[in-house]
């Protein structure tokens, strides 16, 4: 095991931000920290990486305590921080070199290292701007590859992905993805699908206090995560469609969508609800098989996640 996390507890004055959450986080698993705004996230991340001190519990890190062995906490440890760092004038190779000088790491690797962080982040293109003049996105990659300069065994990101246009999302999370390769990685967001689509496994915290702890496909299985199924047929009847695919095993409801009046093609569109177990697809894709239909579109969503966050952090 690796990061133990033991009743922790954080008051601001009176306010108690995080209340008593105790983890444990394995060796190599991204683990995405969900919650609303305010929840204790960000608390919960500082304290971890030594920049606040709990009121109380404790966390240990390879058996190091955060009270008595945070130095060496910190070598293990790359933290991006929520707000972007203030950055200054600097050419994004130049402060790559100053950060890797206040890590430490000596001047004849440094070089290596700073190859090294560029690729996995996509900082070539860059290197010789300054960091002032970057876009979010890249100031967000060179946030990054502070944070791994020193290759730390764990990635702490406070919302990595904030603020970020849709394309500079996909890229974040491809860094993130790759790292998380080698690399334990904590991250938070209040975005469900980027939890989704990156994490082995989901903690979500409300009002300081754990409220689940799962890996990503049982949390979405366990919300009850009905999944809807998506088909788009040609020379088809939307009738006889409708009324065979409702009788395939799992699919709960069959509903037509309305076809576009301006579209001669006579595509009929299906939306099938269906329960996450037994899984339908196959035995759908067999009865289209059997009929003389041509199968324009299939595809897939779950709406469990969100389901379930909604569930557990809003007051009934
Ligand atoms: N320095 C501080 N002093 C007083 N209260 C604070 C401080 N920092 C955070 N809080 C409060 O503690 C609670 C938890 O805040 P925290 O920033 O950890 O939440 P979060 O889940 O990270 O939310 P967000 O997504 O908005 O950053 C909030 O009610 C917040 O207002």
């Amino acid at each position: 095991m690796m990061i133990q996390v033991n009743q922790l507890t954080r008051y601001y004055g009176d306010l108690c931000a995080v209340n008593g959450i105790s983890l444990k986080i394995e060796k190599g698993e991204i683990v995405g920290l969900l919650g609303p705004n305010g929840a204790g996230k960000t608390t919960t991340l500082r304290m971890l990486t030594g920049f606040l001190r709990p009121t109380s519990g404790d966390i240990t890190v390879n058996g190091l305590s955060i009270h008595n062995d945070m130095p060496a906490i910190k070598r293990l440890m790359g933290y991006l921080p929520e707000a972007a760092p203030v950055y200054d004038d600097m050419l994004v190779y130049d402060y790559l070199v100053y950060v890797a000088d206040v890590r430490g790491i000596r001047r004849e690797e440094q070089s290596d290292r700073i190859s090294r962080v560029a690729g996995m982040c996509g900082l070539q293109p860059v290197m010789h701007q300054p960091v002032a003049e970057l876009s979010k996105g890249f100031r967000q990659r060179v946030g990054l590859a502070h944070a791994m300069i020193h290759d730390p065994e764990i990635l702490v990101l406070d919302e990595p992905t904030s603020g970020l246009d849709p394309n500079q999302i996909v890229e974040i999370r491809d860094i993130i993805r790759q790292a998380g390769k080698e690399k334990t990685i904590i991250f938070s967001t209040h975005i469900l699908s980027e939890a989704e689509a990156t994490c082995d496994r989901i903690v979500i915290i409300d009002k300081g206090r754990i409220v689940a702890d799962q890996a990503t496909g049982e949390l979405i299985a366990e919300a009850g995560g009905d999944r809807a199924l998506f088909l788009s047929l040609a020379g088809a009847d939307p009738e006889t469609a409708k009324v065979g695919l409702a009788g395939v095993k799992g699919v709960q409801d069959v509903q037509v969508q309305p076809s576009d009046p301006s579209d001669p093609s006579g595509v009929v569109r299906l939306k099938l609800v269906c329960a996450p177990d037994p899984d339908p697809r196959r035995v759908i894709y067999a009865h289209i098989r059997q009929t003389d239909w041509d199968l324009l579109e299939f595809y897939g969503e779950t709406q469990g996640l969100e389901h379930i966050f909604r569930k557990l952090t809003t007051e009934a």
